[in-house]
């Protein structure tokens, strides 16, 4: 794990006065890197997370984006999926799909998008799923889609747009729970979480999440206050205060979310 200092050094803030302004200002963030990446190595590797994310991200379909974004480049993963049929309504896939990706301006091809096994998710196979959702990542790699982290071989994702829950889990990385420290694999699994159904999910492991060259962590709402407070007082028993990236990694709060952290922070 990074140690407390280099967490914190890397570790960054901006609070807006609304869900709707953390919104806005995630799409441009996403734009922005979108065009940086794409315009240097021809593809963008994004990574998504479930949950209130997937509304936020239609701000990318404001007239202003139109005919501005690269569809075609962009490559979509989940940093967290749960282990249900692709099309039942607990899945991130499917939220995404209805929520963003269906939408006539969002032309990312099919082969581009990158969902966890169907047959797995059919049966709620949580192990099978997390070994070919990480066959998959590697063979990305291979294909030099996937950028590698320094020397470790580790899949670095150019940004990751994550969420964080009121127990300050990201992705289906629980506080208390062994996944947290998982570091030989890229996805691991997860078959009886409590703090939020349903219970079987695949996860990226922190080692994955934190090579990513940027890592967005958007939180809003006063359900998140308490963790949010805990996470700027490096908490690390909070999966979420371990978050760090390779260049850099923020976090984009609504004024209830950070309504109590630490002054100064
Ligand atoms: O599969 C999931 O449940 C999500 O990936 C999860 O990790 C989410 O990001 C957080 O729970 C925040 O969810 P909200 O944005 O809905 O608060």
């Amino acid at each position: 794990m990074a140690s407390a200092s280099a967490v914190k050094k890397i570790r960054k803030k901006k609070v807006f006065p609304t869900d709707d302004d953390v919104a806005e200002a995630l799409a441009e963030y996403t734009f922005n890197l979108s065009k940086k990446f794409y315009e240097e190595r021809d593809y963008f590797t994004v990574v998504i997370s479930g949950g209130d994310l997937t509304f936020w991200l239609r701000k990318l379909l404001d007239t202003k984006y139109d005919d501005k974004i690269e569809w075609s480049k962009w490559h979509i993963f989940w940093v967290d999926e749960r282990v249900v049929p692709l099309d039942d309504e607990d899945s991130n896939y499917k939220q995404a799909l209805d929520r963003f990706l269906s939408h006539t301006k969002v032309s990312i091809p099919i082969a581009n998008i990158y969902t966890i096994d169907q047959d797995c998710a059919a049966l709620g196979d949580a192990k099978g799923a997390a070994i070919l959702y990480e066959e998959c990542i590697k063979k990305l790699v291979n294909q030099n889609i996937i950028r590698t982290y320094k020397s470790s071989g580790f899949p670095q994702f150019d940004l990751q747009l994550l969420g964080m829950g009121p127990d300050g889990h990201m992705a289906s990385l629980f506080p208390g729970r062994y996944q947290i420290n998982e570091k030989a694999s890229l996805v691991t699994y997860i078959t009886n979480s409590t703090t939020k159904p349903p219970p079987k999910r695949i996860t990226f492991t922190l080692p994955v999440i934190n090579c990513a060259s940027y890592n967005l962590m958007a939180v809003c709402g006063e359900a998140q206050t308490d963790a949010v407070a805990k996470v700027f007082k490096n908490d690390f028993t909070l999966p979420s205060a371990r978050l760090t990236a390779d260049t850099e990694a923020i976090w984009y709060l609504d004024q209830a979310a950070a309504s109590e952290l630490p002054i100064g922070l």
